[in-house]
């Protein structure tokens, strides 16, 4: 799924009308018929529902919702931000249509005391002051409806946007400012939709409903797109005639004396996460301990020197023989940079030409020698969080968090890999140019133990599905991600471990990105 700018998504319900023929009307129908049924499922038990609406088309989706609520019997309330006199195109029509709904109370607001007042006494609240067409900052009633919510404690459901949220925004969040609990929004992501915390709880939804847009018309120049997508690959049935050689054989390369266990996660990840096969090459004083926390793990010795892998293994054929059928190569988690280790994983990402994921110390070896890093054709995945891009760029941590679209979407084309920025909205960029965002995961993740998660999730993907990168990459981030919301949900932000996220890797599986309504969720998990 492309994400839009404000007004990109404009050039599409205008293309949508001028070259398909749809009228805007419907559009408007659609989407307040969308944001009624998403309010019905989740308060059913919601009898009196406050609109708040402002002039514009936002407004006029508000009307649309209050139309259709009204007739389920709810006692609905409209506040309109002005005069109804004031109404034009669509917005005005759908007032018309409203009008008809004698179920449903309209008031004209245009003092703040009386919207404050008028507020009070609702179960559910529908924002719909202002959605894509407003230019910040906002003045007037609306910004003043935009604190009253901001200090409501009623569930508010914002129509597009929380009102006042700039959709064109990259920022995490506008601390206090804004309150929603959740946000449905239509035919395609805006910018603020992914890399916004838009909601005020961590799981709080961002829905994007289907509301006619024709596919050919949602044009978007960003090369920017939501990660989610790709996890249909990871939905295919697998053949009955499979066997294990069907699903690739993994080699994790890492470990060192002291860290035993990011290399166990990694290997234990991929095997939950589908490879048919998961060897685990660790130095030999680890070798028993890795092989103890997983009996379906393989285990290959390493020479070791300083507790760290050595370069003897590259010159005695050792590796050679290990690299034999081996279809996707991990390296780096719990490699530690003592001794030769990191020579040896410059040497070894320069010998071999398997698809490879690099991660961890792997990636600190490239520090300073980034002109080694060099996909050329074959599938090569970094898996840097903030502080491993920083030493990867000579960079500081704060200078990479401030850019990291860019930076991410420079180092992978001018590098040929694919590279995985971790963090709040993991970024996937792809050496053709094109990002993709994620949008599951929460606090849980920021926890020891999660990165090696990640390495095992993505070097399976890519063992299944080798000859879609892309999309084998994203689809890991994604269930990665999903998985610890799950556990989140299941647990405790505070007390999921990284291994309890692989308990929940089959609800991630089994998930559908679509509800039973066609709602398509990219934050919080639908039932
Ligand atoms: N264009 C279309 O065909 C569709 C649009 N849709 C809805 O339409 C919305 C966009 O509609 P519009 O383009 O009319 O814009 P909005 O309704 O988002 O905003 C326009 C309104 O905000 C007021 N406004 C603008 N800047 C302001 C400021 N700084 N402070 C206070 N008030 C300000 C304007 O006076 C106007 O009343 C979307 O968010 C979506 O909800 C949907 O109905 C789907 C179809
Ligand atoms: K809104």
């Amino acid at each position: 799924m492309k994400i839009l700018t404000a007004a990109e998504m404009s050039a599409t319900d205008r293309r949508s009308s001028e070259e398909f023929g749809i009228p805007l009307t419907d559009l408007m129908e659609h989407a307040g018929a969308a944001v009624a049924a998403f309010c019905l499922r989740q308060y059913p038990s919601a009898t009196k529902i406050t609109a708040l609406c402002g002039k514009g088309n936002n407004g006029g989706d508000g009307f649309v919702a209050a139309r259709l609520l009204g007739q389920t019997g709810r006692n609905v309330t409209v506040l309109l931000l002005g005069q109804i006199s004031k109404l034009k195109g669509e917005a005005a029509s759908a007032f018309a249509h409203l009008r008809t709904e004698t179920a449903v109370h309209i008031l004209e607001m245009d003092d703040e005391p009386a919207l404050a007042d008028a507020l009070k006494h609702t179960d559910l609240l529908i924002d719909a002051v202002v959605g894509t067409g407003f230019r910040p900052p906002l003045r007037g009633l609306a910004a003043a409806a935009q604190n009253i919510l901001a200090q409501s404690n009623v569930p508010i459901v914002a129509i597009d946007l929380p009102s006042g949220w700039d959709a064109d925004s990259t920022e995490q969040t506008s601390a206090e400012a804004f309150r929603a609990d959740a946000v449905v929004t239509f035919t395609a992501p805006k910018l603020a939709h992914v890399f916004g915390h838009l909601t005020q709880r961590t799981f709080g939804p961002v829905v994007v409903a289907e509301i006619g847009s024709p596919t050919q018309a949602v044009q978007s120049t960003s090369h920017l797109t939501w990660a989610g997508t790709s996890k249909a690959i990871a939905e295919q049935p697998r053949n009955a005639n499979s066997n294990k050689g069907n699903f690739g054989h993994v080699l994790l390369i890492g470990g060192s004396y002291g860290k035993a266990g990011a290399p166990s996660m990694s290997s234990l990840a991929a095997l939950r996460a589908g490879a048919g096969l998961v060897t685990a090459a660790v130095p030999e004083s680890i070798l028993n301990t890795v092989a103890l926390t997983t009996p379906e793990l393989m285990m290959a010795p390493l020479l070791e020197s300083d507790g760290a892998v050595a370069l003897a293994n590259l010159e005695n054929g050792n590796l050679d023989k290990l690299l034999k059928g081996i279809k996707v190569l991990a390296v780096g988690p719990g490699l530690s940079t003592d001794g030769e280790a990191p020579e040896f994983v410059r040497r070894l990402v320069a010998q071999t030409t398997l698809p490879i994921v690099i991660d961890a110390d792997a990636l600190n070896a490239f520090a300073g020698h980034t002109d080694l890093l060099r996909g050329n054709g074959r599938a090569m995945v970094l898996t840097p969080h903030p502080g491993e891009m920083a030493r990867l760029l000579g960079k500081t941590v704060k200078e990479v968090e401030a850019d990291r679209l860019n930076l991410a979407r420079a180092f992978s084309t001018k590098h040929h890999l694919t590279l995985v920025l971790k963090g709040w909205r993991t970024l996937i960029a792809h050496p053709d140019g094109t990002v993709a965002i994620n949008t599951t995961g929460n606090p849980a993740m920021a926890k020891g133990g999660s990165g090696d998660i990640l390495t095992g999730i993505v070097a399976a993907m890519l063992a299944q599905f080798p000859n879609d990168v892309a999309r084998a990459v994203e689809t890991a981030v994604y269930l990665h991600g999903l998985a610890a919301d799950f556990a989140a949900h299941a647990m405790d932000e505070h007390t999921v471990l990284a291994t309890d996220t692989l308990a929940h890797l089959t609800n991630a599986f089994r998930y559908r990105i679509k509800d039973a309504d066609g709602l398509t969720w990219l934050t919080g998990i639908h039932s």
